[in-house]
C-alpha cells in the first residue's frame, strides 16, 4: 500500500470515528434529555425527578429495583401510572392502581402482549406454549388445557404432592443416605437445594407423568440445564445491549442472535429439555394401543399432560411446547415460594408452633402420615393462611411486562402502541391502601376469620396479584397453592426449623421470573418429638 492510500484511510477512519461519536452524543442527548422532558407522548404521566442516561431513573443504588419501584409508588403522587426510565433511558410505565390494572389485565387485555424481546428470550426456556402464545392461538390453547388444571382435576393430584412432600422431609432427615454419605448428617441444610428438587419431582410426576427422582439423586441432568439457561448476560453483553438500545428497541433480541458463549450454552440447554419432552410425548404416543387393561390404565393417568393428551386437541409438537412450559413455569416459582415460607416461619416461631398445633389437631403427624388423606390439606385454615400470606408478601414473580399493541387508553391516559408497562405483584401486594397499614409485614391472621380465607381482607381482588388476574392469569394457581401447602405441612410436622443466622434479613430484590431469598435459606432442622 502506498503512502497516499495510507493517508486517505487514516483521514477517512478519523472522519468515520468522529461521525460515530457525533451520532452517539446526539442519540444520548435526544433519548436522555430531550425526549423524556419534552417529546414523549407520555409526558402527562408523573415521573421520578432524577434521571441519568446510564442508570435511567434508578438513582438510589443501595435500593434494590423492587424497593425502588415501591418507593416511587408511595412517594410520587399519581393517578394509577408512573413513568420511569431504564438504563439507556428506555421508557416504561409502572402500574399502581387497581383501575389501571383492570384496564390492562382484564377490560382491554386484547390490546396488550408480552414484548417480542421477552417472548424470544423466554421461549428458549419455556417453549412456545401457553405462557408465550398470543391472541386466538392462546385462547385455543387455554381452552384445551383448562380442564386439566381445573380445581376438580387438581384435587386428584394431591396424593402426588403429599407423597413427594413427605419424601422431601424424609430426605432432609437423612432417611435415604447413599453409601458414602455422611451418616451424621449436619442439622443445617439449604432449603433451596431441597425445594428445587422437590418441586421438579412434583411437576414431573403431576404435570408430565414422569418421576425425575431428583430428591434421591443429587445430580439431575435437567436441573443442570435449567441452571445453564438462567445465566445472566456478561458485563460486555449488557454494555452492548445498552449501546444498541440507543438505536433500536430490539437491542435485547439482536443481542441474543450474537453467538456468544452464553447464547450458545442457553440454546444447547434448551434443545436438551426439548428433546427430553419430545421423548416423553413419543412414549405417551407409543403406550397401550392393545388390550382393555392397558386402555383402562391409560385412562386413569391423572397427570396434566395425559389429560391434555387424551383430549386430542393438541398436536404432538404443541404438547412438547406445553410440557416445556409446565416445567419452566411450574418448578422454580413454587420452589421460591417454599423458600420464602420456610424463611417466614423461621422468623416467627409462634406462627410455626401454631401451625404445628393445627396440623396435630387434625391428626397429621409424622407417624400417622400414611392414614392422612391429602385432600384434607384444604381444611386447615392456618396452613392456608400462611401459604397465602407468603405468596402475598413474597410473590415468586415480582414483576412482569406488557406492551400495548395498538393505541389505547389506560387509567384515562392516551397510550400509544409500543408503550411498555411494568405490572408488579411485589408493589401492588403491599399497597397499604388495599391491605391496611401493616401491608408490609407477614401476618397470616389477615386470612383468618369470617369471609377472609380467600381475600385476606384486601379491598379489591386486584390487590393480590401473585398469579396475576384475567385471561392471562396463572393457570397453575390451584396446583401451586396445594403443592405449597403439602410441602410446608410435611416440613413443619416433622421439624422445628430455625435460621442458621437468626438475625438474617432477606427481601425481594430481583424483577422478573423467580425471586427467592438470596442465600437459599440455611436452616437448622430439629426433629419434633
Ligand atoms: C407459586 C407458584 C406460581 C406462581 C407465583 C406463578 C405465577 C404466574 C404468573 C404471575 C403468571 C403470569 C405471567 C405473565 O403473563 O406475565 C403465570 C402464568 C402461567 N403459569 Fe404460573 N405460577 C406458579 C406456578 C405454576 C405452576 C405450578 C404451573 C404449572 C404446572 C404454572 C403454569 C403457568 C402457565 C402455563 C402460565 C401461562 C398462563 C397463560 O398465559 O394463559 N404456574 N404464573
Amino acid at each position: 500500500m502506498d503512502i497516499m492510500s495510507c493517508l486517505l484511510i487514516a483521514r477517512y477512519s478519523k472522519t468515520a470515528a468522529l461521525v460515530v461519536v457525533a451520532i452517539f452524543l446526539a442519540r444520548t442527548t435526544y433519548s436522555g434529555f430531550i425526549y423524556p422532558a419534552f417529546l414523549t407522548p407520555l409526558r402527562a404521566i408523573p415521573t421520578p425527578k432524577l434521571r441519568s442516561w446510564t442508570k435511567g431513573s434508578y438513582t438510589i443504588p443501595p435500593l434494590s429495583l423492587i424497593a425502588q419501584l415501591r418507593l416511587w409508588k408511595s412517594t410520587i403522587p399519581n393517578r394509577g401510572l408512573i413513568r420511569y426510565y431504564l438504563p439507556g433511558n428506555q421508557e416504561r410505565v409502572l402500574v399502581t392502581s387497581v383501575e389501571a390494572l383492570n384496564d390492562i389485565l382484564v377490560a382491554k387485555a386484547g390490546d396488550f402482549t408480552k414484548p417480542a424481546a421477552v417472548r424470544s428470550r423466554l421461549s428458549l426456556i419455556a417453549g412456545n406454549g401457553l405462557l408465550l402464545s398470543e391472541g386466538e392461538v392462546h385462547k385455543a390453547q387455554r381452552k384445551a388445557l383448562m380442564p386439566a388444571f381445573s380445581f376438580r382435576h387438581v384435587k386428584n393430584l394431591y396424593p402426588v404432592f403429599w407423597a413427594k412432600a413427605v419424601e422431601m422431609a424424609e430426605c432432609i432427615e437423612g432417611k435415604f443416605l447413599a453409601s458414602g454419605d455422611d451418616v451424621d448428617r449436619p442439622p443445617i441444610q439449604e432449603i433451596r437445594n431441597w425445594a428445587t428438587r422437590a418441586t421438579l419431582d412434583i411437576v414431573g410426576a403431576a404435570a408430565l407423568g414422569h418421576d425425575f427422582g431428583s430428591l434421591r439423586t443429587a445430580h439431575n441432568a435437567l436441573l443442570k440445564q435449567y441452571r445453564l439457561m438462567r445465566q445472566d448476560p456478561s458485563r460486555l453483553e449488557m454494555l452492548v445491549g445498552v449501546g444498541l438500545s440507543l438505536f433500536t428497541r430490539h437491542g435485547g433480541q439482536l443481542l441474543s442472535i450474537f453467538p456468544t458463549r452464553r447464547t450458545r450454552t442457553v440454546k444447547e440447554a434448551s434443545n436438551f429439555v426439548r428433546t427430553f419432552c419430545r421423548d416423553l410425548v413419543l412414549e405417551k404416543r407409543k403406550e397401550p394401543r392393545d388390550g382393555e387393561d392397558c386402555k383402562a390404565e391409560k385412562e386413569q393417568r391423572m397427570d396434566i399432560a395425559s389429560v391434555a393428551f387424551r383430549s386430542a386437541v393438541l398436536t404432538d409438537d404443541e404438547l412438547v411446547d406445553q410440557m416445556m412450559t409446565f416445567l419452566a413455569a411450574g418448578h422454580g416459582t413454587t420452589s421460591h415460594a417454599l423458600q420464602w415460607a420456610v424463611y417466614a416461619l423461621c422468623k416467627d416461631h409462634d406462627v410455626q408452633q401454631r401451625l404445628r398445633d393445627e396440623l396435630r389437631e387434625h391428626g397429621i403427624n409424622k407417624e400417622t402420615t400414611p392414614t392422612f388423606s391429602p385432600a384434607d390439606i384444604d381444611t386447615l385454615p392456618y396452613l392456608r393462611a400462611i401459604c397465602n400470606e407468603t405468596l402475598r408478601l413474597y410473590p415468586p414473580v415480582p414483576s412482569t411486562i406488557r406492551e400495548a399493541t395498538r393505541e389505547t387508553v389506560v387509567a384515562g391516559y392516551r397510550i400509544p402502541a409500543g408503550t411498555q408497562f411494568a405490572i408488579s405483584p411485589a408493589v401492588v401486594n403491599v399497597d397499604a391502601e388495599l391491605w391496611g397499614p401493616d401491608a408490609g409485614t407477614f401476618n397470616p391472621d389477615r386470612w383468618m376469620g369470617e369471609g377472609r380465607a380467600n381475600s385476606g381482607g384486601v379491598r379489591n381482588h386486584h390487590g393480590f396479584l401473585t398469579f396475576l388476574q384475567g385471561p392471562r392469569s396463572c393457570i397453575g394457581a390451584a396446583f401451586a397453592k396445594a403443592e405449597l401447602a403439602c410441602l410446608v405441612a410435611a416440613l413443619v410436622v416433622r421439624f422445628r426449623m430455625e435460621l442458621e443466622d437468626p438475625g438474617k434479613e432477606e427481601e425481594l430484590t430481583k424483577q422478573g421470573v423467580g425471586s427467592g431469598p438470596a442465600d437459599g435459606v440455611h436452616v437448622r432442622f430439629e426433629l419434633v418429638k
